[in-house]
């Protein structure tokens, strides 16, 4: 099961800034329910990028992937060259479940150093490496796709193309034609599926079919998420913790702050502050009417930084809406032994390090709550592939329900593109002249 335990938003227990539940329900109901029906009945339409929805249904490409996978066997580095939406999910998944014996690689930054360190150390007879770009033009995933062609080309000859797995759009950009003249193996990213939704397609289980992660489960948790995502509100997980982003935003509240309690999560919020800021931090509603919408995403780990950040997540100002993420049970549990001498420690003798881990992320949402800052909990029943594909598809259902709520388009994101404009100038991209000359005269080059 995935719940959520809202106690620590409620006005009676942490007084002015709480809200009353029952009645906020009732009062959004309406709109809710009309969001939840707006998003089903768009899915269809390729222009609006709701094709996540469906692609956990998609069995059959699961199926290629695996096939993939299993005739690979000689594998035992992945390199994954992606950045955002094209690395931040597998990685995450990755680090909570994925197990030997395949070695799994992220290139998500063109810092010469750790490219050269990661090239020195793999055998490239022992080596794929799998491009995933859905644009195929993004700069920092091309650059790192020319200097891992060309190590392996310089290493292995025309055997190179047996250690290159392309992952891009069915049509666009430049991956798919040239995955198609060098006859390289290549996966779809849906035409539907911004970077950021694309967890559950090729994007995400490739790599994690060699991190052997089980994606079956995976998807059959996402399939979840839909299942509630469509209920009526009093079931809809997703249309519920998207009131309480709505609602605290309204309140000031314009910092998430995502806490797991688990260093195996430990990517987790890397992947959700990608989600929610891309998709949420817009200029313009869907009228194109300035609005600014947007609340910022924190990176927090349980109990990691209840020793850094909660000072002042506590104390500081009360800007924020926690989320934090709990597990019900460990996959296995450690005993703290008792050691004479160390009587002063004995409230630990014989506890388990999971009631321990427990025992913190309860006192310190209770520990912020008393201090009236409010939070809440999405507790998982253990950490396996089906809550993770749960967690993972209810938190994109979540950041569709807000854009929904706040009228913006939560799939593009326009908003990085001058960016990548100035980069192109700066580094002398043919057709961008003017912009380096612009550029110039305002003292950047
Ligand atoms: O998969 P691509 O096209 O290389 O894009 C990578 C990332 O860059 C962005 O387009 C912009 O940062 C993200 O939305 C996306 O996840």
């Amino acid at each position: 099961m995935l719940r959520l335990d809202l106690a620590n938003v409620l006005s009676e227990r942490i007084g002015p800034k709480g809200i009353d539940w029952p009645s906020a329900l009732a009062a959004h109901a309406q709109r809710l329910e009309a969001a939840r029906d707006a998003l089903w009945q768009r899915k269809s339409d390729p222009a609006e990028f709701l094709g996540w929805i469906d692609v956990p249904e998609d069995t059959e490409t699961l199926r290629r992937v695996l096939r993939f996978r299993e005739a690979q066997a000689w594998v035992e580095d992945l390199v994954v060259l992606g950045i955002g939406g094209s690395a931040l999910g597998a990685q995450a998944v990755a680090a909570a479940l994925g197990k030997g014996p395949v070695r799994l690689h992220f290139v998500d930054n063109v810092e010469p150093e750790p490219i050269l360190e990661l090239l020195r150390k793999l055998e490239p007879h022992k080596t794929l490496v799998n491009v995933i770009s859905k644009s195929g033009s993004t700069a920092e995933t091309m650059a790192a796709f020319l200097a891992f062609r060309r190590w392996l080309e310089d290493r292995l000859g025309p055997d190179w193309k047996r250690h290159v797995v392309v992952t891009t759009d069915p049509a666009k950009g430049v991956l798919r034609p040239y995955a198609q003249a060098e006859g390289l193996p290549a996966f779809e990213v849906p035409r539907a599926v911004g970077g950021r939704f694309s967890v559950t397609c090729p994007v995400g289980t490739l790599p994690l079919a060699f991190a052997e992660v089980d994606l079956e489960n995976l998807l059959a948790g996402a399939r979840k998420a839909n299942e509630q995502a469509r209920a009526a509100l009093e079931h809809n997980l997703p249309a519920q913790t998207a009131l309480l982003h709505h609602l605290f935003s309204q309140k000031g509240q314009n910092i998430v702050v995502f806490m797991p309690y688990s260093t195996r999560l430990r990517y987790l919020p890397d992947w959700f502050v990608q989600l929610h800021d891309e998709s949420l931090g817009k200029m313009r509603d869907r009228a194109g009417q300035e609005v600014r919408t947007g609340t910022t995403a924190v990176r927090a780990i349980g109990t990691t930084d209840q020793h850094a950040q909660v000072q002042l997540f506590r104390e500081g100002p009360h800007d924020k809406l926690i989320n934090f993420v709990r597990l019900l049970n460990p996959s296995e549990d450690l005993e703290i032994p008792a050691v004479r001498g160390l009587e002063a420690l004995d409230y630990l003798f014989g506890k388990s390090f999971f009631k321990l881990l427990d025992a913190e992320a309860k006192a310190t949402a209770h520990a912020l709550a008393k201090a009236g800052q409010p939070n809440y909990t999405l507790t998982l029943e253990q950490l396996d592939a089906y809550h993770l594909g749960w967690l993972l598809q209810h938190l994109m259902w979540q950041t569709a329900f807000l854009g929904e709520l706040w009228n913006i388009n939560a799939f593009d994101q326009p908003g990085v593109e001058l960016g990548k404009e100035y980069t192109y100038a700066l580094m002398g991209r043919r057709g961008w002249e003017s912009l380096a000359q612009e550029l110039r005269a305002e003292g950047v080059e």
